[in-house]
C-alpha cells in the first residue's frame, strides 16, 4: 500500500513492519519534499514517524483520540488522516494548518500551537468518556520540550491521582526542545535513556562473562562478588518518579523501532489507569542534515533539499527586528553586568543565543515556562539585577498572571521585550500576537512603547533598560526592518510617554503605533493626492499615552484615526478614544487595527490586505469615513 491511498488511520491494521516502514519511507520524503518547498517545521515530525505509525496501527482511530502536544510534529499524522494530497498547501492561505486544527479533520481532536496543553486536554476527554460510559482510548503525545511547561506538570499530578481512569501519555524525547532541552527532568530522562544497558548488565552480569571463551568459567567465583558489587551500583530505578507519581512506566523504547513500538503500545493498552510510555527518538531523524544540525532545522524557510541551504531571497533583506534588539542588548548588557536575559525556550527565535554565546553568566533559558520566566524576573528585580524577558507576544499570554501579580502589583523593574506581536502569518491563529497591547494596557504600572523602525526599536531597548522605576514593556514584529541606519552605540533613550509629530496637515490627524507607523505615512500620501492633509503622530508610546499632544491636535483637527497591528478591542486606539473622552474631547475616533476575529495562516501581506491594512486600504477607509469620497477599486 502507498501512502497515498491511506486515507484512513485504520489502514495501518494488518500491515506488516516491512510495509510500515515503507509508508514510513514515503512520509519522509512527502515530508521533506514539502517543507522544502514551501517552509515549515522539519526535524520534530521527521522524528515521529515510526511513533506515528506504531502508535496508530494498534489503535482503533474511529473510536480511539490521539492529542498532539504543540502538533508542530504532526505532519506524519496529517498525511496519513487524509490530508496527503492536499499536503502542498500546508501553513499556506486557506490550505492545511501548520498545527492540529479540530474544524479541519476528524482526527484533530484538540487544536494545539502552544506547549504543554496535551495532557490536560486528553485527560478531560478521558474523565469525561467514562462519565458518559464510552470506551476509546485518550492518548497525550507530548515532547520533552512540552513537559517542561508547567500545564503538562499540572495534568500529570492529577491523572496519577486517578488510578481508575485510563490514560496513555506518550513521551517523545528527543533531548532538543528547539535548542538543546533544558532543566532537571530532561536531565532525568536523558538518565533513564542511558540505564537499560547497565540495568541489563546488572540482570544479565554473569551470563555475558560465562561464555568468554578459555576465561569464562574459571571468572565465576570472582563473578559473585563483583555482581554483588553491582547491586549497589546506584541506576535510578527506570521510570520511578512517573511511578512515584502514579503512572505506570514503560520505556525507554526505540522510537524508530517499529516492532518495539508496537508491541510496547500494544501492552500499554492492557494496563489500567495512567500509562506513560517514554520513546527515545531522534529530531531530524531520516535526514541528516537535520539530524546533525536539530537546532536549525527544528523549522525552515524554503531550502535545497540536497545542499540543506535556505533558497536566497532575490533582493538582499535589511536586518530582523529579533537580530537588531539581541545585538543592542548584548552591547548594553556588555556594559551593565546586572542585565540578564530571559528566555522561555525561545533562544533562537529571540536571539538571545547570541547573548548566551558572548555573556553567558547573564543568560537564562528556562525551558517552555512562561509563567516561570516572568516571576523569576521578578525576583531577580528584587534583587537589583535588571531582566529583561524576552518572550513573544503570544507565549507571553501564559503568563498573564504572573505579569499582574508578581510584577505590576509589586511594581517591580522588569523589562517586557515581546517579539512577534502583531501578524506571524504561517503560524496562525495561536501564535499571532495580536492581544498584548490590550492585555498589558489595563494593569497599573506598567509602561508600554512600540519603535516605528528598528532603529527607534535600539533606542527603546535603552529606554527598557534605563526605566527603573517599575515595569516596562515594549512590543516589535516577526521579520525585517526598513533597512534603516543603525547605530553601534551611543543610542538616545525616549522621553517616557512622549510621541512625534511625523507630518502636518489639517484635514485629520493620523495617529499610529509601533509597525503602523509607516503605514500611516504612506496613507497621508495618498491622502494628499485627494487634496486631504494628515498630520501624522508616531505615538511610540500607549501607556502613557501623550495625551498633551494628542488632545489639542484632535480638538483642533476635528477627526481622528488611529492604526494599530493588533486588536483593535482594548488595544492602542481605544486608548486614544478613552483619553478624548476624559478630556471631554467629543471628535469622530476611526480605529483601525484587527477587528474582532482569529487571523488564519497565511502570509502576513495576505492577512493585512484581508484585515484592510495597506496603506492603499487605510487611506480609502479614511476617504470613505471622513470625506464622503467613495472608494476607488482597490488596485
Ligand atoms: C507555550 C509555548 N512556548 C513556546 C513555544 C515554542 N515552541 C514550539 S515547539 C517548541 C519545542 C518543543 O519541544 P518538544 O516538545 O520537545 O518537541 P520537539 O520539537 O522536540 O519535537 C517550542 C519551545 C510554544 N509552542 N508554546
Ligand atoms: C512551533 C512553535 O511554536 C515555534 O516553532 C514557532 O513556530 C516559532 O515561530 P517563529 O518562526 O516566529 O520563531
Ligand atoms: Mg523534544
Amino acid at each position: 500500500m502507498h501512502l497515498s491511498e491511506i486515507t484512513h488511520p485504520n489502514q495501518l491494521h494488518g500491515l506488516s513492519i516491512r510495509q510500515l516502514q515503507q509508508i514510513a519511507r514515503q512520509i519522509r520524503d512527502k515530508h521533506l519534499q514539502t517543507v522544502a518547498e514551501f517552509g515549515g517545521h522539519l526535524g520534530p515530525g521527521l522524528g515521529v514517524v515510526e511513533l506515528t505509525l506504531g502508535l496508530y496501527q494498534t489503535l482503533d482511530l474511529d473510536r480511539d483520540k490521539v492529542i498532539w502536544d504543540v502538533g508542530h510534529q504532526a505532519y506524519p499524522h496529517k498525511l496519513i488522516t487524509g490530508r496527503y494530497s492536499d499536503f502542498h498547501t500546508l501553513r499556506q492561505k486557506d490550505g492545511i494548518a501548520g498545527y492540529l486544527k479540530r474544524g479541519e479533520n476528524k482526527f484533530d481532536h484538540f487544536g494545539a500551537g502552544h506547549a504543554s496543553t496535551s495532557i490536560s486536554a486528553a485527560l478531560g476527554m478521558a474523565l469525561a468518556r467514562d462519565m458518559n460510559g464510552e470506551k476509546f482510548k485518550a492518548v497525550a503525545v507530548i515532547g520533552d520540550g512540552a513537559l517542561t511547561g508547567g500545564m503538562a506538570l499540572e495534568a500529570i499530578n492529577h491523572a496519577g491521582h486517578l488510578p481508575k481512569t485510563n490514560l496513555l501519555v506518550v513521551l517523545n524525547d528527543n533531548e532538543m526542545s528547539i535548542s538543546p532541552n533544558v532543566g532537571a527532568i530532561p536531565r532525568y530522562l536523558n538518565k533513564m535513556r542511558l540505564s537499560p544497558p547497565v540495568q541489563f548488565i546488572k540482570d544479565n552480569f554473569e551470563e555475558q562473562f560465562k561464555h568468554i571463551p578459555f576465561v569464562g568459567e574459571s571468572l565465576s567465583p570472582e563473578l559473585g562478588r563483583i555482581k554483588e558489587g553491582m547491586k549497589r551500583l546506584a541506576v535510578p530505578k527506570v521510570g520511578a518518579v512517573f511511578e512515584e507519581l502514579g503512572f505506570t512506566y514503560m520505556g525507554p523504547v526505540d522510537g524508530h523501532n517499529l516492532e518495539e513500538l508496537i508491541a510496547t503500545f500494544q501492552q500499554a493498552h492492557q494496563i489500567a489507569g495512567p500509562v506513560l510510555v517514554h520513546v527515545a527518538t531522534i529530531k531530524g531523524k531520516g535526514y541528516e542534515l537535520a539530524e546533525k544540525d536539530q537546532v536549525g532545522y527544528h523549522a525552515q524557510t524554503p531550502f535545497n533539499l540536497t545542499t540543506g541551504k535556505a533558497i536566497p531571497s532575490n533582493k538582499p533583506k535589511p536586518p530582523a527586528y529579533a537580530k537588531v534588539f539581541s545585538h543592542t542588548l548584548v552591547k548594553l548588557a556588555e556594559q551593565n553586568p546586572k542585565i540578564i536575559g530571559i528566555t522561555a525556550a525561545m533562544a533562537t527565535g529571540t536571539g538571545l543565543d547570541k547573548l548566551q554565546a558572548k555573556l553567558p553568566n547573564q543568560y537564562i533559558d528556562v525551558g517552555i515556562a512562561e509563567q516561570h520566566a516572568v516571576t523569576l524576573a521578578a525576583g531577580l528585580a528584587t534583587e537589583g539585577m535588571r531582566p529583561v524577558a524576552a518572550i513573544y507576544s503570544t507565549f507571553l499570554q501564559r503568563a498573564y498572571d504572573q505579569i499582574i501579580h508578581d510584577v505590576c502589583i509589586q511594581n517591580l523593574p522588569v523589562f517586557f521585550c515581546l517579539d512577534r506581536a502583531g501578524i506571524v502569518g504561517s503560524d496562525g491563529p495561536t501564535h499571532q500576537g495580536m492581544y498584548d497591547i490590550a492585555y498589558l494596557r489595563c494593569i497599573p504600572n506598567i509602561v508600554m512603547m512600540a519603535p516605528k523602525d528598528e532603529a527607534e526599536m535600539q533606542r527603546m531597548v535603552v529606554t527598557g533598560i534605563e526605566h527603573t522605576t517599575g515595569p516596562i514593556a515594549m512590543r516589535f514584529p516577526r521579520g525585517n526592518g526598513y533597512g534603516v541606519p543603525l547605530m553601534e552605540e551611543g543610542w538616545e533613550p525616549l522621553e517616557i510617554g512622549k510621541g512625534e509629530i511625523l507630518r502636518n496637515g489639517d484635514d485629520v490627524l493620523i495617529i499610529g503605533y509601533g509597525t503602523m507607523v509607516y503605514p500611516s505615512m504612506q496613507a497621508a500620501e495618498i491622502l494628499s493626492e485627494h487634496g486631504i492633509e494628515a498630520t501624522v503622530i508616531n505615538a511610540r508610546f500607549v501607556k502613557p499615552l501623550d495625551t498633551e499632544l494628542i488632545v489639542p491636535l484632535a480638538q483642533k483637527i476635528g477627526r481622528v484615526v488611529t492604526l494599530e497591528e493588533g486588536c483593535v478591542m482594548g488595544g492602542f486606539g481605544s486608548a486614544v478614544a478613552e483619553a478624548l473622552l476624559d478630556a471631554d474631547v467629543v471628535v469622530p475616533v476611526k480605529r483601525i487595527g484587527i477587528p474582532d476575529v482569529l487571523v488564519e495562516h497565511a502570509t502576513p501581506d495576505e492577512s493585512k490586505a484581508e484585515l484592510g491594512l495597506t496603506s492603499r486600504q487605510i487611506a480609502e477607509r479614511v476617504l470613505q469615513a471622513y470625506f464622503q469620497k467613495q472608494p476607488s477599486p482597490v488596485s
